[in-house]
């Protein structure tokens, strides 16, 4: 609905109904209505002391060059301010952004939450006023970081079945070369391995569960996308009638209808003594809001932070796997160095996935990295609003209200900060295996080597999943994920580009996401072992 849409359907609204109450009503009704309006706006602080990038061009055609052509226009960012250790301005839709150099980053990734926020514009992105995402509620967070993150040894069994169970399931048999369309298959495979860990067994072979993890994501971007193009000041009342909107809460009902009798379920069992809820994210999420005296049974809460879990996990987990065979069949000399090395480690793991198996294999984690530094889900990383006024330790000034981000992509590719021996503009699948072996040649211990260059190690270099203490806390689970599903490919397939394609398929950009073209063919032919 464009602006004046609105503005007709509201003069009708008021002609129909408000006038034969007479003129008081409607000053009331008016009164309340720009009340209303005023509550959500904030004035935009002043930055004008930051140089604009694309100055002489006018504001539309700014936008415009960030909005279809980010990489080119952020590079030049990069090379006209960032690379001389200034900070820019960056005309989006959203508004203003001020992009980061390195060292800004670094700095300002350091500072509490009360003086730099990351909810704020992650909300924003989604228009959770209004979606309902996210609620400023850190739960997913803390589980993950208490839970999660701390149990992935005793998730690896549980892990390697439903991986094995899903990739039968859903990747076709391929007894001779099959062209598949990765990107659909893989999906549903990472959406039923996420479903295991994150609800348990119950809803792996849910066909209309799966569904709706994956749609989730999409529906809750055409919503906030809709919204984003309403006037702002007709949002808070015209959201609710974007059919895109009325999708998405439809989506929010079929999961409650299907998170609801699974929770009241687990609810009554819990107050057994032999009950065991097993291993997933729903029952520790439920034992904590137990232990906190929370007996409310707040399904719908429930099945919300299901779905906000999907959106986290589902297609940044996907996307990135199928980057990696794109990155595979574009390389193939890659396919046999990891196929040697997983073979290998099997061999001398007596055949077993389990253990620390995972963490033998680096060359596949060094494939993985190079894989993401050159196609992270967003150009731009870590946007942060400043929540109280700062000055950086270059001088730069950041007053409240302004949203910074980090110009990831391109400070990834800055020979200064890689420093690694390779071409950063090269894809080189061995680059992190080859920093880790010269750190080992240089006399680091082993210790101090295995956290560093790993796939999931963040650091000014290597800003894939974001920067500091918000940094992507499924990142580890993640890592296992890949790993686990990459490594199984390439043991159980032979891969190929389909006839007459020549090169890596290529990405492209919308605004900051980095996407990838999700409908190409990669060609697989079974292993025979
Ligand atoms: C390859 C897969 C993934 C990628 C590339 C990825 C990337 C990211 C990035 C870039 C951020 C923002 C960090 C920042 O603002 O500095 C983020 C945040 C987050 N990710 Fe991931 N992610 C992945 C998988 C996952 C998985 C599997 C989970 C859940 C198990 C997850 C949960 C989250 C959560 C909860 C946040 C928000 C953190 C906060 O607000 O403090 N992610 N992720």
């Amino acid at each position: 609905m464009t602006t004046r849409d609105a503005t007709i359907w509201l003069k009708s609204y008021l002609d129909t109904s408000l006038l034969k109450g007479g003129p008081l009503v409607l000053v009331v009704a008016v009164a309340i209505l720009a009340g209303f309006l005023y509550s959500n706006y904030e004035a935009p602080p002043d930055i004008s002391h930051i140089p604009v990038l694309g100055a002489e061009l006018d504001v539309k055609t700014r936008r415009q060059a960030y909005t279809y052509n980010a990489r080119t226009f952020l590079e030049r960012g990069y090379n006209e301010f960032n690379k001389l250790g200034k900070a820019f301005q960056l005309d989006t839709a959203d508004g203003p952004k001020i992009v980061l150099n390195v060292k800004q980053s670094e700095e300002v990734s350091a500072k509490p939450d009360n003086i730099v926020d990351n909810m704020r514009p992650n909300g924003r992105g989604v228009q959770d006023k209004y979606t309902g995402y996210m609620d400023g509620d850190d739960v997913i967070f803390r589980i993950i970081k208490t839970q999660l993150s701390t149990r992935l040894g005793e998730l690896g069994d549980i892990l390697a079945h439903q991986t094995d169970k899903s990739l039968a399931a859903y990747i076709p048999p391929c007894n001779e070369w099959t062209p598949v369309v990765f990107y659909d298959s893989i999906t549903r495979v990472v959406a039923a391995v996420s479903t295991r860990i994150f609800v348990g067994e119950e809803l792996t072979t849910s066909e209309e569960w799966l569904q709706i993890t994956i749609d989730y994501t999409k529906q809750l971007m055409e919503a906030a996308h809709a919204i984003k193009f309403l006037n702002p000041w007709l949002r808070p009342i015209f959201y609710r009638f974007l059919p895109q909107f009325r999708t998405l809460m439809n989506t929010n009902e079929a999961a409650l209808r299907i998170v609801k009798p699974l929770v009241q379920a687990r609810r009554e069992a819990m107050d057994k003594p032999d009950f065991n809820g097993g291993d997933n994210m729903l029952q520790w999420m439920l034992d904590e809001r137990v232990k906190k005296g929370f007996h409310d049974k707040d399904y719908r809460y429930l099945a919300q932070l299901q779905l906000q879990l999907s959106f986290a996990a589902i297609h940044t987990t996907s996307m990135a796997l199928t980057n990696m065979l794109y990155d595979l069949i574009a390389n193939p000399e890659m396919i046999g160095i990891l196929h040697e090395e997983v073979k290998e480690q099997l061999a001398l793991n007596n055949g077993s996935w389990e253990g620390q198996f995972l963490k033998k294999l680096q060359k596949v984690d060094s494939f993985m990295k190079e894989s993401q530094r050159h196609n992270p889900v967003g150009l731009t990383i870590s946007d942060r609003d400043i929540l109280r006024p700062i000055t950086l330790s270059d001088g730069t000034f950041l007053p409240a209200g302004t949203t910074i981000t980090s110009n990831g992509w391109h400070i990834n590719r800055d020979p200064d900060v890689l420093q690694s021996e390779s071409d950063p503009k090269k894809f080189d699948g061995l680059r992190y295996y080859n920093m880790r072996d010269q750190l080992i040649k240089t006399g680091l211990d082993d210790k101090k080597v295995a956290g560093k260059h790993q796939f999931v190690s963040i650091s000014s270099s290597s800003m894939m999943f974001g920067t500091g203490k918000h940094a992507c806390p499924g990142r580890f689970f993640a890592g296992n994920e890949i790993k686990l599903l990459l490594a199984k490919i390439v043991m159980r397939f032979d891969l190929k580009m389909p006839p007459g394609v020549t090169e890596r398929y290529p990405g492209f950009s919308y605004e900051q996401s980095n996407l990838l073209d999700t409908t190409k063919n990669i060609m697989m032919k079974r292993r025979k072992l």
